[in-house]
């Protein structure tokens, strides 16, 4: 399904070839963008640009032979006038220091990632703004019901870029579109943002309950408890409540928590079936997001006033305070006075 890059395609660079990275560079590419793909190991930018394969990351997927890939970051940026980054969370001011310095001036950057910095709790665009010095206006997100190997796989998809400029969320949307992958637009940052790192969290639940053996009921419950919970977070931080109904809130809870493919779901599940939170981070060969941004989370949560009982229970799990058993859509030591809804 590659489609030819015509003249004065928009020049574009990935930063990041893990599974999100390398998936979002065939997305930009077979959109007919002009793309050049940063590795951080200098093998697999040989393997992707010599065979046109990720092979640890994208088992079995052809990526456009047109996608260049270096390890040399400043290569790589020199002619972007779009830079997506989408590296791990928490690795991402480290790697920023040396974009600095390497960015064209007019150059919009777009976050692909789904996480909250652990130690200052910033959303990933407050840390792209803060290191790089960017306006807001030339800043962008992407977010939605994404798993990697399903859209790498050309699966159809839809996602949302979110800026607070309409225009620079547009012109992301539309280089980040195909005949496979449509992107929406939206101008609500935050609610978009904080819907790809909530609904990571809830996917952990998700998956506890799974490892533990309950069904359908306890599923729908939590997930449904879990979407208020997202929402009445992220409106407390200014976001719309309907981006949590949307592609990047509810959309993306029900991919991330219903699919095998998930690694927070996959965390999880290995949590539920009683291994310790060491055991579950060191089987994990790629970035779980949730695992880190649950104390950070909560820590805001508690700054504004929000309740957060399953995320709560979440960090309890994580860290041996809580049976996998015990997690419920609520607080089992609340009251015994009905609840609203
Ligand atoms: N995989 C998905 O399905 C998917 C979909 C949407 C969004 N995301 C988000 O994209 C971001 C990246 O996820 P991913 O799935 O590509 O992760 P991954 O673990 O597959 O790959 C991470 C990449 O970042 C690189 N990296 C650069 N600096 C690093 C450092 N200091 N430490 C560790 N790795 C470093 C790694 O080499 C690797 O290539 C995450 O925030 C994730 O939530 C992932
Ligand atoms: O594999 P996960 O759990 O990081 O989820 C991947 C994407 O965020 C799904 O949209």
């Amino acid at each position: 399904m590659t489609e030819q890059n015509p003249a004065g395609a928009a020049k574009v660079a990935v930063l990041g070839a893990g599974s999100w990275g390398t998936t979002f560079a065939k997305v930009l590419a077979d959109g007919g963008a002009d793309v050049a793909l940063w590795a951080r190991r200098p093998e697999l930018a040989s393997e992707i640009s010599s065979s046109g394969r990720n092979s640890h990351y994208l088992p079995g997927i052809n990526l456009p032979r047109s996608i260049r890939a270096h390890s040399d970051l400043e290569r790589v940026l020199s002619d972007a006038d779009q830079v997506y980054v989408s590296v791990p969370s928490q690795a991402l001011r480290g790697n920023l220091d040396k974009v600095r310095g390497h960015l064209r001036p007019d150059a919009v950057v777009v976050s692909l990632m789904k996480g909250v910095e652990r130690d200052t709790g910033l959303r990933m665009s407050e840390v792209l703004g803060q290191v790089l010095g960017l306006e807001a206006s030339r800043i962008a997100v992407a977010s939605g019901p994404n798993l990697a190997l399903e859209v790498a796989k050309e699966w159809p998809t839809a996602a949302v870029v979110a800026s607070t400029s309409a225009e620079t969320a547009q012109l992301v949307a539309k280089t980040a579109s195909n005949s496979y992958f449509r992107s929406f637009y939206n101008t609500d940052v935050v609610g978009t943002e904080f819907g790809g790192v909530l609904k990571n969290l809830i996917a952990v639940a998700i998956g506890i309950v799974d490892g533990v053996g309950y069904g359908e009921n306890t599923k729908a419950s939590i997930l449904t408890r879990g979407l208020a919970e997202m929402t009445a977070f992220a409106v407390a931080f200014g976001a719309k409540a309907t981006t949590l109904s949307g592609l990047a809130g509810l959309g993306d809870l029900i991919a991330t928590s219903e699919s095998p493919l998930s690694r927070n779901n996959m965390a999880g599940r290995l949590l539920g079936q009683g291994y310790a939170f060491d055991e579950v981070v060191a089987s994990m060969e790629q970035t779980a997001e949730g695992l880190a941004s649950v104390r950070p989370v909560l820590e805001l949560a508690r700054e504004r006033g929000v309740d957060m009982p399953i995320v709560t229970q979440v960090a309890q799990v994580l860290d041996g305070t809580l049976e996998p058993k015990d997690i419920a859509p609520h607080f089992t030591t609340d009251s015994d006075l009905p609840l609203g809804e």
